[in-house]
């Protein structure tokens, strides 16, 4: 009989949810998932059951849990998956299920994760559907590398990675190390979660190698009070995750031939969770950015207002602006400062009489729209693309410098340059007479503040620094890196002030 039909069952009525979570996890930053739980049962105080300490991690923060619970029958397994997940799906964290599909399948769990005496990742994937997450445990770079070049990464969603220090859980086993963890993330094609010996403390180290999380076990199974050890952890990676985009916001800033305005755009391909958006927020503004504009598409409306309200307080907190992307209604709601409009958006006359203080940005592509969009009565435009972009797919041919300054040397209104911008092309902007630059990845899925201009040159990660991008930053490695170094210890002085 074929596995393939299995999933047909409770978890594909999940997809939509979890296909979105997925495809947000694809574009990971450093540290922009939030912590994952990995249960081992027999470490929890006598005091308490799993279920409790699994509902105090939740409590605290704890965005996923990893059930590995290894020598559970089938059915006592499935019966441990179902109350735990009353626990996880309420709270919107995800439950995911150790070396068994189809106990994952018949839970109607989030996902299944595998170590190497495990199934095929490719045959669980056709047992549990492409909606569900899948992921992998490796042990060295070799093993990434492997997996990636094999083709078997290519149905997972992420790799954990470990045990990254010592920790009791293995003992015995010795730390694999920072630098083994940093060297898989530059070899991986997906997002790598750092397990082994992880403490709040640790956290920021793991940031720094640019994995996509962390996962815990001893520090919240032993805990005597696993909320406040969650909520340490929490805390911990959503300070460091911040840090590292504040390093890579402050090099983007720096790098520029003129101080414009940095204008960062984030969604939630950058910042899955409301926690993430808040931390990435403050890491972005205490790195020197000016504007934010939350860009969400497809996100029904009651969650876009969410994270438009945890902008705006933000931004209000930093004294900063805060824009909202295609919808003037949510902008509007949130007590945004404005509203970014494109072709597919309403018109930007209609949205200057809805809302005559508003500041009202609109895209332009050439001369003649962006003559057009003076007319309409906007504030300023963005012109672009003036790189080509892996951030969005665009049919429209980069303008280059050129093309970018005739727009600014024909209007008076603020010109805002888009499209493939970073620290390694700013030489010059300036002098196209553009006010500033409107930037996702380098600065939000950039490794950028880690000090590894080259991380993930090989594969086609969106998240990723491009080969020509890679290449032209490593034309002035010694300048760069010394210049990342000191613009990441300014902003985490800054960071630190605030928080
Ligand atoms: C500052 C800035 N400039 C341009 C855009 C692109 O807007 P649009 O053409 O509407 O495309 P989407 O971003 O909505 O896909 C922008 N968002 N911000
Ligand atoms: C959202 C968007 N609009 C563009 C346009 O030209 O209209 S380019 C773009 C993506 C910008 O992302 P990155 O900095 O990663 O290239
Ligand atoms: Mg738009």
């Amino acid at each position: 009989m074929s596995l393939d039909g299995l999933w047909t069952g409770r978890s594909a009525l999940n997809m939509g949810r979890y296909g979105l979570f997925r495809r947000s996890l694809r574009g990971a930053a450093p540290l922009a998932w939030p912590p994952v739980l990995v249960t081992h049962r027999r470490l929890c105080p006598s005091d308490k059951g799993l279920l409790d300490v699994i509902a105090g991690a939740i409590e605290g923060g704890i965005g996923a849990v990893i059930l590995r619970e290894k020598d559970l029958t089938g059915k006592e397994l499935l019966d441990l998956a179902q109350r735990a997940l009353a626990l996880t799906r309420p709270a919107g964290a995800s439950l995911i299920v150790n070396g068994n599909p189809a106990v994952a399948v018949a839970a109607g769990a989030d996902g299944v994760h595998l170590g190497a005496e495990d199934l095929p990742p490719a045959k669980v994937r056709s047992i549990i559907g492409p909606g569900m997450l899948l992921g992998r445990s490796i042990h060295s770079p070799e093993e990434a590398q492997a997996l990636a070049e094999s083709g078997e990464a290519a149905v997972l969603d992420y790799f954990l990675f470990g045990n990254v220090f010592e920790t009791a859980c293995k003992p015995g086993k010795a730390a694999a190390g920072l630098d083994a963890l940093s060297e898989s993330v530059r070899r991986s094609p997906v997002p790598v979660i750092a397990i082994g010996g992880i403490t709040a403390d640790k956290a920021p180290l793991i940031g720094q190698s640019g994995a996509a999380g962390v996962a815990i076990m001893s520090a919240i199974m032993t805990a005597a009070d696993p909320v406040a050890a969650a909520r340490a952890i929490t805390v911990s990676v959503a300070k460091a995750a911040a840090g590292v985009v504040a390093g890579a916001v402050a090099s983007v800033a720096e790098s520029g031939d003129d101080s414009g305005i940095l204008y960062g755009i984030i969604g939630r391909e950058q910042a899955p969770d409301e926690a993430t958006l808040a931390a990435m927020a403050d890491g972005a503004y205490a790195g020197g950015c000016d504007i934010i504009q939350l860009r969400e598409k497809n996100m029904p409306t009651g969650e876009f207002l969410r994270r438009a309200q945890i902008l705006r307080e933000r931004a209000s907190r930093w004294g900063k602006l805060f824009i909202v992307n295609d919808r003037i209604d949510i902008a509007l709601a949130a007590g945004a400062d404005g509203v970014h409009l494109g072709a597919e958006d309403l018109p930007p006359e209609v949205a200057r009489q809805m809302w005559p203080k508003g500041i009202i940005g609109v895209t332009v592509r050439n001369l003649a729209q962006a003559q057009a969009a003076v007319a309409a009565g906007a504030d300023y435009v963005g012109a672009g693309p003036v790189y080509p972009t892996t951030s969005k797919k665009l049919d429209a041919q980069p303008l280059g410098f050129a093309g970018l300054q005739a727009i600014c040397d024909a209007i008076d209104i603020p010109v805002v340059a888009i499209g493939g911008l970073n620290a390694g092309r700013m030489d010059g902007i300036g002098k196209t007479g553009c006010r500033g630059v409107a930037v996702i990845s380098a600065l939000f899925q950039s490794s950028d503040a880690t000090g590894h201009p080259d991380r993930g040159q090989d594969h086609a990660a969106p998240c990723r620094l491009t080969a020509p991008q890679a290449h032209e930053m490593s034309d002035r490695p010694d300048a760069r890196e010394a210049s990342v170094r000191s613009v990441v210890e300014e902003a985490a002085r800054r960071l630190k002030a605030l928080l």
